[in-house]
């Protein structure tokens, strides 16, 4: 088989390089939480490719489902030739999703393509333009979902000019605004776009219930419900990004569920389908059917494969019952975290919820952020055979995203790798 070695200088003459990637192994196979690449070397998966295997990698009742859908047919475009799977895939989203009002859902291939739906939806039924995205905030990378994401580099550098009416409001963002408590952080938001937008504008409020790529930022109790609350008075739409969120990540099957918030509109993908590509929006059935007939779709949009995998991932869920496997995971890794931060003063703070959890590195006896110190622990678990991904606007944040079925074993293998990393 190819090495390692030989892919990577391969790839250096076919591949764009504005395509990264964190280790240079090239896999060979994958399940569960382990990864094996092609020169044989294992390694511990906290990543979970970026929150999508929550089932794990090559699932066994997903490789099943999608086994028997390709050789049925492998697409028709359900906008010409439809089938079942994708209205069975959008009864469970209706039924699954927070909220017990009428719903439809639309499917789609990426989160970016969701989210750009969600907002066409939102302008389309209130007729308004603006859209209310927070600090910290990651949407996607094309053209109006960089508009929607905060961070410059590497996502929006010189791409522009990017879509109009983006209004970004200050997040609640406990260790560096000071502790503010939820209501107040809201209200600091809200009195923005009332200001300087106009409520009555406002199409959208956009918002990840716990921020992913920005840094695993965890908003103070309060800040969502407030939101959600001021919204609703403003016939504003709020949208739950619930991309990188979802699908039991954070210990409920959604991470709006924590404080009872329900959207208007929530976008869905990663974790959906154990790894084949598919993306969603469910909400309210009198904004989504606000839509003329034909004003939402694509070629691939919903495809038959990656519909029967996300049924088949759907139903490993409900029987391993992930979302208590993900409060588990928070159990163990949480405790490990923190007595890793009780000797490190680099750590600033271990937060996130389930298995979606973070620590951000900072120069002790300051909020600092210190990207190099995080880079170095980050290369040291990789070095001992441990995948684990950064992440944050100062790119201080290094974040864990096992796979929701990965073994006691494994995990704590991983833990010990990732504990003698910090030294
Ligand atoms: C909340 C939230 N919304 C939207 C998206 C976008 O989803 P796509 O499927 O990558 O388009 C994400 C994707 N996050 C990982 C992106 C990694 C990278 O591209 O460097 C997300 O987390």
């Amino acid at each position: 088989m190819t090495s390692s070695e030989e892919l990577h200088k391969r790839r250096g003459a076919a591949v764009a390089r504005g395509v990264g990637s964190v280790i240079p192994a090239y896999v060979a196979t994958a399940s569960g939480g382990t990864i094996t690449d092609v020169d044989g070397r294992e390694w511990i998966d906290f990543a979970a490719g970026i929150a999508v295997t929550n089932v794990g990698n090559s699932a066994p009742a997903v490789v099943e489902a999608v086994r028997a859908q390709v050789e049925r047919f492998t697409h028709t475009c359900f906008m010409v030739a439809p089938y079942e799977s994708y209205v069975a895939v959008c009864e469970q989203l209706n039924a699954l999703t927070p909220g017990g009002f009428e719903k439809r859902s639309a499917l789609f291939n990426s989160g970016a393509e969701a989210v750009e739906n969600a907002v066409k939806i939102a302008r389309h039924a209130t007729g308004r333009p603006a859209v209310v995205v927070f600090d910290h905030a990651y949407h996607g990378r094309t053209n109006l979902t960089m508009a929607l994401t905060a961070k410059n580099m590497p996502y929006k550098h010189r791409f522009g000019p990017f879509a109009g009416e983006i209004h970004r409001v200050p997040m609640s963002y406990p260790l560096r605004d000071g502790g503010l408590d939820g209501a107040t952080a809201a209200a600091r938001a809200i009195e923005l776009v009332e200001k300087q937008v106009g409520a009555e504008n406002v199409a959208a409020l956009l918002i990840e219930p716990i921020q992913g790529e920005g840094g695993f930022v965890v908003p103070a109790p309060g800040f969502l419900p407030a939101l959600r609350e001021w919204a609703t008075t403003a016939g504003v739409v709020f949208v739950a990004d619930e991309i990188q969120t979802g699908f039991c990540r954070t210990g409920d099957w959604f991470a709006c569920q924590h404080e009872g918030v329900e959207p208007d509109l929530i976008t869905l993908a990663k974790g959906i389908a154990g790894g084949l590509p598919l993306a969603a929006v469910t909400g309210r059935a009198e904004l989504m059917d606000a839509v003329h007939v034909g004003g939402l779709g694509g070629t691939y949009g919903g495809n038959p494969i990656a519909c029967a995998a996300a049924l088949a991932a759907i139903e490993t869920m409900h029987e391993l019952d992930l979302a208590g496997a993900a409060r588990q995971i928070e159990a163990v890794l949480g405790a490990r975290l923190r007595a890793i931060a009780a000797r490190d003063p680099r750590i600033a703070e271990v937060r996130g919820r389930g298995a979606m959890l973070a620590v951000e590195i900072v120069v002790p006896g300051s909020l600092t952020p210190d990207p190099v110190a995080t880079a170095a622990i980050s290369a040291a678990c990789h070095a001992a055979g441990l995948l684990t991904l950064t992440c944050g606007t100062y790119g201080n944040v290094l974040r864990f995203l096992p796979p929701l079925v990965i073994s006691a074993d494994e995990l704590h293998r991983g833990l010990d790798i990732l504990d003698a990393a910090f030294g």
